[in-house]
């Protein structure tokens, strides 16, 4: 599903911040990707996103070579993919049911054909009685769990996560963790969640993608 084949990337005329990177993930695989802060995660992410090309080494998405892919293309690989960020990024003058029912919107779908869908997916993710609620005045933890629903509303292929327990306590930073592994475990979502708490790793049992200065290992 995803290939990476000596991959290197880097900023610019900058050094090469990921060097010889290659790994596969297979459909419906579960995989950590850790380090210490700046070993590269993000831009690891951000390759696996279609946000970025490598500078070197080839980069294969659901079969294709992201290096040949057109802008339209592009756009239509990346609704496969969806992404969620430490910093939640939710619209502020949105209930948390519009922030989840967004991406539907753009893709031009009535109301009537997703608000059932909507409304199921935030009871699922615990979020049932605070649909109507403005994410200020949301927990840290209940943002995270609407950011984790507006990213797989579309179903996507693919989920991504970037530090997404880093704003909240070590309680719920497992529980979400849990959420990420019923997406995979019933939906069979392939996840790729970054994070440097090495504490959080230690409860779970997915192999871990270890970034260290640019260069990775995999540990099943
Ligand atoms: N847009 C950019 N332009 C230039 N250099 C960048 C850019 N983004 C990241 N870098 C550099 O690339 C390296 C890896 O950064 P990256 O954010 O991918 O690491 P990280 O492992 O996610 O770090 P952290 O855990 O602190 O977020 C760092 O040296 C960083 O300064």
């Amino acid at each position: 599903m995803i290939e990476f084949s000596d991959v290197g990337l880097r900023y610019g005329n900058g050094p090469e911040i990921l060097r010889d990177i290659s790994f596969e993930i297979q459909p419906g695989s579960f995989h950590f990707l850790t380090g210490p802060s700046g070993a590269g995660k993000t831009s690891l992410l951000r390759l696996l996103l279609l946000s970025l090309k490598p500078t070197r080494g080839r980069v294969t998405m659901f079969n294709e070579d992201v290096a040949n892919l057109d802008q339209d293309r592009l756009l239509q690989m990346r609704r496969h993919i969806g992404i969620v960020f430490q910093e939640f990024r939710l619209l502020d003058h949105m209930t948390t049911y519009e922030n989840v029912a967004l991406p539907l919107r753009v893709l031009g779908q009535a109301e009537g054909d997703y608000r059932s869908n909507v409304t199921e997916l935030l009871e699922w993710v615990g979020l049932g009685e605070r649909m109507n609620a403005l994410p200020s005045v949301l927990s840290g933890g209940e943002k995270q769990r609407a950011a984790i629903a507006r990213a797989v509303i579309g179903r996507p292929k693919v989920l991504l996560a970037d530090e997404p327990t880093g704003n909240v306590d070590p309680e719920l930073s497992s529980r979400l963790v849990h959420l990420f592994a019923e997406l995979n475990r019933t939906l069979g979502m392939t996840i790729i969640l970054a994070t440097h708490e090495l504490p959080l790793l230690d409860r779970f049992s997915y192999p871990r993608m270890v970034l260290n200065k640019g260069e990775l290992q995999i540990h099943e």
